[in-house]
């Protein structure tokens, strides 16, 4: 049973920063739980809105739904109760719906969904998808446009007169037109969740689009940098976000651009720099090469970023 009822989740959510902690696994790519627990202790030690577990960062995509279920419970039991967990819907609708009631097993509050695999859907269909979901749970439901999942205004605004427990919409795209459509068509109804790659770099524009808040994988490895970072978004200080920016920020995304696939890979060579692994990526992903973790490292040095404490 939840403990926030899908608008008091809402009201928690969209006025803090956000994060999607990594999944560990051991070395031969197995879950590593204890690892894992270690790390959303770590995480939600600190002053942390929610946590998404089995996301994007956290591999959700190649995790199989067993092991997605045990990851989301894991996650719930370390959580430090202030900060809510909400897990992944992802796949077919059938998976998605699964997702969802193992999800409110385990004791999340909330859930993700994710755009189903591969093949391509009109409004139609992932109007169907979402009303599947929707329906088959009480959980708080936050729509993740990305991918071949892109929502019109019309299609959140039908959603959202259905289905109370519809809360949130997150964007990768960055379509600025699209999202003003959103915004402008739904309001208050919702709220919105940056999720571009290092959703910190278009943090503050965002912020004018009716994003008040963001999901940081930078979090996953140097907490108070992007809490400190989201304070200024918040507070609209240019130029304390251009500063951060400077010195952290875009050095890393140059790091990050050099492998496709490194959004993830990144964070969890920043976790290995910093002194707290969680393990390798799983494939299609891999891992970044020694150069490239020597480089991050050199910058988590020079930028002055690294954890201040790496124990909960
Ligand atoms: O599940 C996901 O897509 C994410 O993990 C989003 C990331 O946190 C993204 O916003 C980022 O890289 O900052």
């Amino acid at each position: 049973m939840a403990r926030f009822t899908p608008a008091e989740l809402a009201a928690h959510l969209k006025d803090g920063l956000l994060s999607f902690p990594v999944t560990a696994f051991t070395a031969d790519l197995a879950f590593d739980e204890a690892a894992y627990r270690a790390h959303v202790e770590w995480q939600s030690s600190y002053d942390v809105a929610g946590l998404f577990a089995a996301g994007g960062t956290g591999e959700g995509f190649s995790l199989t739904p067993a092991e997605s279920a045990a990851v989301v419970r894991a996650a719930v039991e370390s959580s430090r109760p202030e900060v809510p967990v909400l897990a992944s819907a992802g796949g077919a609708t059938w998976q998605a719906v699964a997702n969802a009631e193992a999800a409110e097993a385990a004791g999340a509050e909330g859930l993700l969904v994710l755009p189903p695999y591969l093949t391509e859907c009109d409004q139609e269909g992932l109007e169907a998808h979402v009303d599947a979901i929707a329906s088959a749970t009480s959980l708080a439901i936050i729509v993740y446009n990305r991918g071949n999942a892109i929502y019109s205004a019309e299609t959140v605004a039908r959603l959202a007169d259905r289905h109370e427990n519809f809360i949130g919409f997150k964007d990768a795209i960055g379509d600025i037109e699209h999202l003003a459509k959103v915004y402008a068509r739904n309001g208050d109804r919702l709220f919105y969740l940056g999720g571009l790659p290092t959703a910190e770099t278009f943090a503050l524009p965002l912020l004018q689009m009716g994003m008040s808040t963001y999901s940081s994988a930078l979090f996953n490895f140097v907490p108070e940098f992007a809490l400190d970072f989201y304070r200024d978004v918040r507070a609209q200080d240019r130029a304390a976000v251009t500063e951060k920016l400077t010195r952290f920020v875009l050095p890393y995304l140059e790091i990050r651009d050099r492998g496709r696939g490194y959004g993830v890979s990144i964070v969890k060579a920043g976790l290995r720099a910093v002194g707290r692994d969680a393990g390798p990526v799983r494939p299609p992903l891999h891992d970044l090469r020694k150069t490239e973790f020597a480089d991050l490292s050199a910058l988590i040095e020079t930028a002055g970023v690294a954890p201040e404490r790496i124990a909960a």
